[in-house]
């Protein structure tokens, strides 16, 4: 299939493009199904609806011409391969089967999209399955209902998106092929298409812009399966405008590079830059959106040089990390807690100095009660002097902390974890915890008064119980009580209100 070349100009300048066509080919016919995409996008900025710019020049097209509304877009170069891999095979369940000879039966195009095929190509098997087809939702919605097929969660419609439940058993997203019109860095306007090219460049990442039929052919119009292999990360065509199209692009950029770069620091410069000048697009992201994304990165590979990267690039301060600076406290819990299966949280707390910083977080990631608390409670102990003997400190610290019985629990593990002290954090949650013999019934059997003094009481004795190693007996701590509530004044309540 050879290219010809069709020229749509902003301001025409033929002399202009035609030297830079012949820098290409070294003639006037531009041939570019013999090249990859990313070696011509060295010289042409290739932009969100696969139009060229050379250097401010509109361009251009050729073959098959694609047209929509006044455009004329470029087709690449389509590799196929064949995927052939147990992990392939162990996609089709009965429902799958199903889903797919409905679709041959009305004649629509569906394939398998983005992350799954990415990870099947990568020798993994997917945990769900996104699927594009040809069907717009219309037709979609008319096929089901022929078929008593029932959709579910008709939100995404407008996207294209309809969600089928097959056999009552398994739920399949499938999203009609379609470029965005308009994005406004969060949401986009969507046009729905046939051409599987235009879906495929609409997409974040070569990696992520590969299709799978159902015979095992992988179709990559974007150089993605050589990406892959090479463990690059790179966005489709111009990064700039793939980022300004949804800025979360930049967090799954370095959430995609954990997971399959294969060394922790070779980021390409363009992309950096790219990243450096969007970044303040990350302001109107939610939060949400953001901790989603950045727990990804903290559990994948090479967090601390990613989180790092990401700092130096300028992120900090549109991610609730507006003065996080020490990395070697990251580094170092990173390599303590690697293979520890520790929380989330417990490496972010590395790079929160103090309660302020947890909170400063907080209010822009919008964390969980559980999240807030650990980083609340490390934050706070990290810095205590253990002693020699951790799970007497442990125990202490069990003893002091409020909360449930697990969640304390669990709160110390982490703790352990991000000092790296591996044995006791394995081991302080099958130590048989001394539980303080007194209870708030017991007091009111003494006639300690109701209300806050019984709180109070209880403290105390657990304070008096904690200094004997835990071997004062219920009796010999209740005999205690009449010395406490001297030292607790009676006009609690009145000097409260005051
Ligand atoms: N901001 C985004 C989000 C998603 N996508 C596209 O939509 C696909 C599906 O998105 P999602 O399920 O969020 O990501 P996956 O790549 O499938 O990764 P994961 O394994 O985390 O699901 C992606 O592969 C990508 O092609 C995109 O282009 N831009
Ligand atoms: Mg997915």
């Amino acid at each position: 299939m050879n290219l010809v070349i069709e020229t749509v100009f902003k301001r025409p300048n033929l002399f202009k493009l035609r030297c830079i066509c012949a820098l290409l080919t070294k003639t006037r016919t531009w041939k570019f199904h013999d090249l990859p995409v990313r070696h011509f996008s060295k010289l042409h900025k290739i932009d969100n609806v696969g139009f060229i710019h050379v250097r401010n020049f509109f361009l251009c097209r050729a073959s098959s011409v694609t047209r929509t509304s006044k455009h004329l877009y470029l087709k690449p170069n389509l590799i196929i391969m064949k995927l052939d891999s147990p992990e392939f095979h162990s996609i089709f369940t009965p429902e799958l089967n199903c889903l797919i000879d409905l679709f041959k039966k009305y004649n629509y195009e569906l394939r398998i999209a983005g992350g799954a095929v990415r990870d099947l190509l990568d020798g993994k098997v997917p945990v769900d399955l996104d699927f594009a087809t040809t069907a717009t939702p219309a037709e979609m919605k008319e096929m089901f209902t022929k078929e008593n097929i029932r959709m579910l969660n008709m939100n995404g419609e407008a996207h294209g998106t309809i969600t089928a439940r097959v056999n009552d058993k398994e739920n399949f997203e499938i999203t009609t092929l379609r470029i965005d019109v308009v994005t406004d860095g969060r949401k986009a306007e969507v046009e729905f298409t046939k051409d599987w090219m235009l879906d495929a460049n609409r997409r974040d990442l070569t990696i992520n812009s590969l299709f799978l039929d159902f015979e095992g052919q992988v179709y990559d119009y974007f150089n993605g399966i050589d990406d892959l292999k090479h463990h690059r990360i790179r966005f489709v065509g111009s990064a700039e405008q793939r980022i300004q199209e949804d800025y979360l692009r930049i967090l799954r950029y370095f959430r995609f590079y954990g997971k399959i770069a294969n060394d922790p620091d070779k980021h390409e410069n363009e992309t950096l830059d790219a990243i450096r000048n969007n970044a303040e697009g990350l302001k109107r992201i939610s939060g949400e959106r953001i901790w989603m994304e950045m727990k990804k990165i903290l559990m994948g590979r090479y967090p601390a040089h990613i989180i790092q990267s990401m700092i130096q690039v300028g992120l900090g301060q549109y991610i609730g990390l507006p003065r996080a600076n020490n990395f070697k406290e990251l580094f170092s819990v990173c390599e303590r807690t690697e293979g520890q299966n520790c929380h989330h949280m417990t490496r972010m707390s590395a790079l929160l100095d103090d309660e302020v910083d947890v909170y400063t977080f907080h209010e822009r990631n919008k964390l969980s009660n559980e999240e807030l608390q650990l980083a609340l409670f490390i934050v706070q102990h990290r810095g205590d002097a253990m002693g020699e003997d951790l799970m007497s400190y442990c125990t202490d610290l069990h003893s002091d902390s409020s909360g449930t019985e697990q969640k304390v629990i669990s709160k110390i593990v982490e703790l352990m974890k991000y000092c790296g002290h591996k044995k006791t954090a394995a081991e302080f949650p099958a130590l048989k915890l001394p539980v303080l013999p007194v209870t708030g019934h017991d007091l009111t059997q003494r006639d300690v008064p109701r209300g806050p003094k019984i709180a109070l009481t209880l403290n105390e004795l657990r304070k008096i119980w904690k200094d004997s190693r835990y071997t004062l007996s219920k009796e010999e701590l209740l005999d205690k009580i009449p010395e406490v509530l001297e030292r607790i004044p009676d006009n609690l309540k009145k000097k409260r209100k005051k």
